[in-house]
């Protein structure tokens, strides 16, 4: 991978629009993420159109199971050569374990934490009685212990789990630039203040894909970082 720590999240319906936009950023990013609307969309044809651009790619599938079939779903994508899958920190140690011990070579396997579109009232209704900050470090302890590369996490956790896993590798996503519309997104931050926090990779969807000149976004969002 390139310097670049920006993974553009091609959350499009159309493989020509991804395939386009993607061509069109591809010296100011440093990977593509593919996740569930690209995957359901265009499976493995779709993976290997966008690998001709030659970034890495980091599928995210959020995988959420029983061990027995996320580790036969990881199986099933090594021939797509990931350089980052998501399974669900949620999933428990087991299913993490057997996640990571099913992963291809050169897969970094990260447990999604606490999504970054819930707060805690979120968190609340599913039974869950902790602040988002105190649920990501529990799980991310847990994805530790349970052998994995890293977690997803927002930018207001990041700082606090690097603190205990020094040599772990973080995903942030739920970024926005200064004056950028959080949409669906609860806990947001910047790209350059998630990365001054620890991230290892900031994950950028809409405010480059929806933005008037997707180019000058992503270059407005390279020159902070
Ligand atoms: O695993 C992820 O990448 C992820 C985890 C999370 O907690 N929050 C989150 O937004 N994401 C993904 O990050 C991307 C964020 O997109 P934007 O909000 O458009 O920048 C989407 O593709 C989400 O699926």
């Amino acid at each position: 991978m390139n310097s670049n720590p920006v993974y553009l999240a091609l959350d499009l319906p159309r493989l020509d629009a991804a395939e386009a936009l993607a061509r069109k950023v591809a010296g100011h990013i440093g990977g593509i993420k593919l996740g569930l609307e690209f995957f359901c969309a265009h499976g493995h044809h779709g993976v290997h159109e966008l690998h001709k651009l030659g970034l890495p790619i980091f599928l995210d599938l959020k995988l959420h199971d029983i061990p027995n079939t996320v580790a036969g779903a990881m199986q099933a994508i090594h021939v797509l050569e990931p350089s980052i899958v998501t399974i669900h920190a949620a999933g428990g140690r087991a299913m993490m374990e057997d996640a990571k011990a099913a992963a291809g070579e050169n897969c970094k396997v990260v447990a999604v934490t606490v999504l970054t579109s819930l707060d805690g009232g979120d968190l609340n209704a599913i039974g869950v009685d902790a602040e988002p900050h105190e649920q990501a470090l529990r799980l991310a302890e847990l994805a530790h212990s349970a052998g994995l590369d890293g977690i997803v996490c927002s930018g207001h956790e990041v700082g606090a789990v690097h603190q205990q896993w020094k040599d772990g590798y973080f995903v942030v996503p739920g970024l926005r630039p200064d004056d950028g519309r959080s949409g669906d997104q609860k806990r947001i931050m910047t790209p350059r203040a998630a990365r001054d926090a620890g991230a290892s990779v900031l994950v950028i969807g809409r405010p480059i894909s929806r933005a008037e000149d997707p180019l000058a976004a992503a270059i407005a969002i390279e020159a902070t970082l």
